[in-house]
């Protein structure tokens, strides 16, 4: 069975590179399919499997793709006709799959994306974006495990107010939008830089959006847009994840590429908690040699502390001293890596949406299961603490989002492999006993 094994104890030392963001290209390859004529030249892309299912996803609706992974670069050519259908076997492995629809809609006036079900972090509908696109002139049908939206002639821009600053309602009204017949108005939009990012990609495919990151955005319908050239923002939770990591082994590391303006709240916790944090020309420094406070932590929409970030910070907060207690307010169950804390001895009970931590907890290395993508960065994480061998399964879910998450440990200096069978797992393992 394929893990990271990791041997906690060693301080983190060095600079690590953060890559393209991965919950700002899917959204943007998916809108490369507005754009009716010339190329779509993506660059800084991770090289994620996520990525890889979005490609194949467009490849399905008949748009031309090439992944050139040496230059983290992807052509897009969608001028040819598009199919209206995303098929289940996509959505199923990657939710962000239903963010063709908006685009679908706009360009063929139908679209049919197989229903996305909930998954391990919460049961996660979509009807904020079906109530836009119907704001928008379109009917929805549900059955047989797809939803349908269809219109005669084009979409009409409205005004559409959201009941929840959705990320993904965001993403797709506002692309649809970008094609129809006069101006949306998105109110109680969401405002990460993820939204920012799609709107300037839009934009230079000559869409006209203004107000992207504020929570109310205007959006002008063109006739149509033509392929553009556009570099991926870096990715805001990667790099959170290297500042716990550099925080949780007591280390000294730089990261380069890093925004720290699109990490002001997690910025800000960490401070409280007493790591040092300094934004210097060759990067942002994470150092931490003071003991660890405990802190109180909520999770919001952008730019309150993101949801994305509460596993991993959960394991740093097992370090600190004193009682902490983390509330999840964006996803109904996202503690299912509470259980695996737990085997590693970490002393963590939850009450409802929140998990209370008294710590610090002696962290100790076992045999974990990666419960979602964020979860298996956090296992990890909390592996460089602990006392001993930690060994992280289930890794399909941390290669949706992190591109060689192991490699950049160990190149900051942390004791860590990945093996894909048991027989050379022990054998790799005692290289690090
Ligand atoms: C690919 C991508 O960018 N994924 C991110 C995106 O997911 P995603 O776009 O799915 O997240 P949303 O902001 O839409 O969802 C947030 C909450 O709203 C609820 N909701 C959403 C839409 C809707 O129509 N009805 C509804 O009830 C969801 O169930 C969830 O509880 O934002 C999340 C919140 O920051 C992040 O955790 C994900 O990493
Ligand atoms: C929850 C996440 O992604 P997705 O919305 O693609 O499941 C994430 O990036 O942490």
């Amino acid at each position: 069975m394929e893990k990271i094994i990791v041997k906690g104890g060693r301080p983190l030392k060095g600079s690590v590179r953060v890559e393209g963001a991965k919950n700002a290209v899917l959204p943007v390859l998916a809108a490369a399919l507005l754009s009716t004529e010339g190329t779509n030249i993506i660059k800084d892309v991770p090289i994620l499997t996520d990525v890889y299912t979005i490609n194949e996803v467009l490849r399905s609706l008949n748009a031309k793709v090439d992944f050139d992974a040496e230059r983290n670069e992807v052509r897009i050519d969608a001028s040819a006709p598009l199919s209206s259908e995303a098929q289940f076997e996509y959505v199923r492995k990657m939710r962000a799959s239903i963010l063709v629809m908006g685009p679908l809609l706009a360009r063929n006036g139908y679209a049919r994306v197989a229903q996305p079900g909930g998954c391990a972090i919460g049961s996660r509908p979509i009807e904020q974006h079906l109530k836009g696109f119907e704001a928008m002139g379109a009917k929805i049908k549900t059955g047989n495990g797809f939803v349908e939206a269809k219109v005669d002639g084009r979409l009409k821009g409205a005004r559409i107010y959201l009941d929840f600053p959705s990320v993904g309602a965001t993403e797709n009204i506002m692309s649809a939008a970008a094609l129809a017949e006069g101006t949306t108005i998105l109110e109680n939009a969401a405002k990460e830089p993820e939204i920012v990012d799609l709107a300037n990609y839009i934009n230079e495919m000559g869409g006209r959006i203004i107000g992207a990151g504020t929570d109310t955005i205007r959006i002008e319908g063109v006739r149509s847009l033509r392929g553009a050239t556009h570099h991926i923002i870096p990715d805001r939770i990667e790099t959170g994840t290297f500042m716990v990591a550099a925080a949780i082994t007591k280390g000294d590391v730089i990261i380069e590429n890093a925004v720290p303006e699109h990490n002001a709240a997690l910025i800000a916790k960490l401070k409280e908690m007493n790591i040092e944090i300094d934004d210097t020309d060759a990067g942002l420094r994470i150092r931490a040699e003071k003991p660890l406070r405990s802190v109180d932590i909520k999770t919001m929409p952008y730019p309150g502390f993101p949801t994305d970030m509460q596993s991993q910070v959960m394991a740093l907060m097992l370090t600190a001293e004193g009682t902490g207690v983390l509330t999840e307010t964006v996803f109904e169950n996202r503690f299912m890596h509470v259980e695996e804390f737990r085997r590693m001895n970490a002393n963590v009970k939850i009450e409802g949406r929140s998990v209370i931590m008294n710590g610090p907890s002696s962290l100790q290395g076992a045999e974990v299961a990666a419960t979602d993508l964020r979860a298996a960065a956090a296992l990890i994480l909390a592996g460089l603490a602990a006392e001993g061998i930690t060994r992280v399964t289930e890794l399909i879910h941390l290669d949706r989002g992190y591109v060689d998450f192991h490699g950049k440990l160990a190149q900051l200096g942390a004791d860590i492999i990945r093996v894909n069978d048991d027989e050379t797992a022990d054998e790799k393992e005692k290289e690090l006993v």
